[in-house]
């Protein structure tokens, strides 16, 4: 035997120990570069069928009360009319910026500045809507980030007068529809594309909802043909989808209501939303978020839950009357 061979065989790792030496921690060599952060665990959930309500979210392994469970970046948001700043008359000095940023909801400072188009200052970016004649709109984002995701969408949502959708919404007091206008701006820019909410279709729609939907998707259409705006790409798919009002997030579209549920969702900084469990919940068993305020009677519940959800609740708190 060779002397190599023999002490190859005394020590069968030192040939392993050269082959490394490039990553050594000798100071001749250096530090050892850092090692990227191991990916984030998926979450502990699945989706998958109940027995009496669809599709529904279970947990994959035991869930400690009061551990989150996931959080969820929203696929559409649009902020509450009343936080956008109006001001009446064609020419502005001053304006108050809208209180939250127009893409991701973070709530922002009042602050003032002169409008220009856009308006950059101190980080925050805004932009005058020139959509209608005697109301002018400000609004403004966070960061540049999400300045720069809305800039498709709302470059076609501004060239349109959303005078009378708005009006609309305000009258009946309904939210959704903006969400639809939201998401038909940014199919139209290429943002989103027009089936990203196909998944979350509901399984059944009242007469009603219907005929609310087509005077919302009329004033839609109005709004973009009058601008000019080639609207071929939409289809009504894309106001079923969006007009039940839910289908904003992925994920939490999923979780069934529960009138005693097991876990909650909660908003902190920005749109995003957090899943946390409301008490200890073991491997497979189904998470419900409470859809309503669950401090009502039975009959209340059932009532808000028929007419405004579009569902007879089946949870074990209304099964047994309580
Ligand atoms: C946000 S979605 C939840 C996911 C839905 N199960 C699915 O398959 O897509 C709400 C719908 O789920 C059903 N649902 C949720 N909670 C329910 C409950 N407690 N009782 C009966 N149906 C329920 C109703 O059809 C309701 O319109």
């Amino acid at each position: 035997m060779s002397p190599t061979a023999a002490l190859r065989r005394q020590a069968p790792w030192k040939p392993l120990l050269r082959r490394y030496r490039p990553f050594s921690t000798s100071p001749e060599d250096g530090p050892r570069p850092p090692r990227p952060p191991p990916p984030p665990p998926p979450p502990p959930i699945r989706v998958g069928f109940t027995e009496s309500a669809g599709r529904g979210v279970f947990a994959t392994r035991p869930i400690r009360a009061g551990d989150p469970i996931h959080t969820a970046k929203p696929l559409i948001a649009h902020p509450s009319p009343s936080l956008l700043h109006q001001v009446s008359g064609i020419v502005v000095d001053e304006v108050d910026y809208i209180e939250v940023c127009y893409f991701c909801l973070k709530k922002l400072g009042r602050e003032k500045s002169a409008v220009s188009l856009p308006i950059q200052d101190g980080g925050s970016v805004a932009y005058e809507s020139a959509s209608a004649s005697t109301i002018r709109e400000t609004i403004c984002f966070c960061t540049e980030k999400c300045s720069e995701y809305s800039k498709g969408f709302y470059e076609i949502e501004r060239r349109a007068d959303w005078s009378a959708f708005d009006e609309h919404c305000r009258e009946q007091e309904v939210k959704y529809p903006l969400l639809v206008k939201r998401f038909a701006c940014m199919v139209l820019s290429g943002a989103s594309g027009a089936d990203a909410l196909d998944i979350l279709q509901p399984a059944r729609l009242f007469p009603q909802n219907i005929l609310e939907m087509e005077e919302e998707f009329r004033l839609l259409k109005d709004a973009f043909l009058t601008a000019g705006i080639a609207y071929d790409q939409m289809s009504s798919s894309v106001i079923a989808n969006a007009a039940v009002g839910n289908a904003v997030y992925m994920l939490p579209s999923f979780y069934n209501h529960d009138c005693d549920p097991n876990a909650h969702i909660i908003w902190i900084d920005n749109a995003d939303a957090k899943l946390k469990a409301l008490r200890d919940i073991e491997e497979g068993e189904e998470l419900r978020i409470c859809y309503i305020d669950a401090s009502m009677d039975h009959d209340a519940r059932k009532t808000l839950l028929l007419e405004g959800f579009g569902f007879q609740c089946c949870c074990p708190r209304c099964m047994a009357d309580d």
